[in-house]
């Protein structure tokens, strides 16, 4: 087979015994995501977003809660009749009155959402387990008779006794919701409990699961994965990950990881970049340097030996090429700097120089007291002008 010129494949895939994976993407961004601390995307804004979730080709984009406010509802009620491939959903509580609004926005599938485990029936509703229950199967069955598709969250599933869980899930089973979703509310999952849990409802329910991951301890991508290994169905995403405290699985990472790991190619992912920019710019929130697929040194390179191997095959230090993701790669000179690197960089740069010329810059770079931020090119230009004075001078 010819090597994929894009990315390299893990091809101890091969050796690990799992199922393919059937999988879709449901990108909260404009809702979790929005959670984030002092984050507020315009309508105009959530547009776009919602406009480029779509051409990306996820599944289903959660548009918004709309009860939050009226502006929001309004927001929600104009994506939903957008005419998107994707399908739109909302967030509601399990009460009828924000069943009733999303039924006003127009939303093809409503999460309605409840906490099961101690922690929440004690110190939030003050109620019991199946006094909440009842009350959100009303929800349900309400929306359900409303022609809603019906996704049934459970909170703090990660914390619930999975009896417990497992009795909840059946419960909505009854009403014949759409999907089921396991909310990892405070990222306390790891990939080996996560599948475990995906095991253990899937041995009672048949409803499509959700896996919903927080980032509390980085492991949101994994445990989003692990969830789709052990067999759910919905995998619940944000742009750069933003979200309450720590933020949510990263859009970027789950869709790259879906490709390079498991040969997933239904996403056009060479928006995720433009994305990741877009977001930043709305949610006012920069993506840390070395941020995974999105961030600004996830293509740039300073190493002396890195920079001479990926001038000849960019593969050798990375595993997809910046081109799949909408980013572009960067050489830059610094203390790291190799003679081979500058070489190519200054070649890059359609600059020529002799032999003894590049060592007398290479020295320079190396003594350069800019260093630290690494040498722009119109100061490398600068010096390599120096350099070419001095020799002039000499001659
Ligand atoms: C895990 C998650 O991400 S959950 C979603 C979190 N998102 C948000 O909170 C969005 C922003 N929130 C808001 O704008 C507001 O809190 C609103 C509009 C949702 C509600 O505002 P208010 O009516 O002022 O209620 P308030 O916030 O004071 O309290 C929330 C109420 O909802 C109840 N509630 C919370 N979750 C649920 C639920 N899943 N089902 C039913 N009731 C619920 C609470 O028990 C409380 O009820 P109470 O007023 O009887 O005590
Ligand atoms: O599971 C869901 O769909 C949403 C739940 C949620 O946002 C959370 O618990 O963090």
């Amino acid at each position: 087979m010819a090597p994929n010129k894009e990315y390299s494949r893990n091809e101890m895939m091969d050796f690990i015994d799992i199922e393919p994976l059937d999988i879709e993407i449901c990108d909260v961004t404009l809702r979790d995501g929005e959670q984030t601390p002092g984050v507020a995307f315009t309508k105009e804004e959530k547009i776009d977003l919602a406009n480029e979730l779509d051409a990306i080709g996820v599944e289903v984009i959660e548009a918004g809660f709309p009860v939050v406010s009226s502006s929001e509802k309004e927001t929600v009620k104009e994506i939903s009749n957008m005419g998107l491939n994707a399908k739109t959903c909302c967030l509601a509580r399990s009460i009828i009155g924000d069943v009733d609004v999303a039924i006003d926005c127009d939303v093809d599938i409503v999460s309605i959402f409840i906490a099961l485990s101690d922690l929440h029936l004690k110190h939030k509703y003050h109620r019991s387990c199946s006094d909440v229950l009842s009350c959100s199967m009303e929800a349900v069955e309400y929306a359900k008779d409303h022609g809603l598709q019906v996704r049934f969250a459970a909170e703090d599933a990660t914390r619930t006794p999975i009896p417990t869980l497992q009795h909840a899930f059946q419960e909505a089973e009854k009403y014949n919701v759409d999907y089921v979703s396991i909310a990892d509310t405070i990222g306390i999952l790891n990939p080996s409990t996560t599948k475990y849990l995906v095991e253990k409802v899937k041995e009672k329910v048949h409803t499509p699961i959700c896996i919903h991951c927080h980032n509390d301890i980085g492991l949101a991508t994994a445990n989003t994965l692990a969830a789709a290994e052990a067999g759910a169905k919905q995998l619940h995403t944000t742009v750069n990950g933003i979200g309450e405290r720590a933020g949510n699985a990263p859009l970027e990472e789950i869709l790259v990881a879906l490709r390079v790991q498991y040969g997933i190619e239904n996403y056009d992912i060479t928006h995720l970049n433009g994305l990741a920019r877009k977001v930043e710019d709305y949610s006012g929130l920069t993506t840390p340097v070395n941020k995974a697929i999105v961030g600004k040194h996830a293509f740039t390179h300073e190493s002396g030996i890195h920079v001479m191997a990926i001038l000849e095959e960019p593969r050798t230090y990375e595993l997809f090429s910046p081109e799949m993701v909408g980013g572009v790669r960067n050489l830059i000179v610094g203390k790291h700097t190799g003679l081979k690197a500058l070489k190519g960089i200054i070649k890059d740069m359609r600059i020529s120089l002799e032999h003894e010329e590049l060592c007398a810059l290479m020295e320079k770079v190396k003594n350069c007291t800019e260093i630290k931020r690494g040498i722009s090119r119109p100061r490398l230009e600068e010096m390599i002008d120096d350099i070419r004075s001095c020799k002039r001078d000499d001659e």
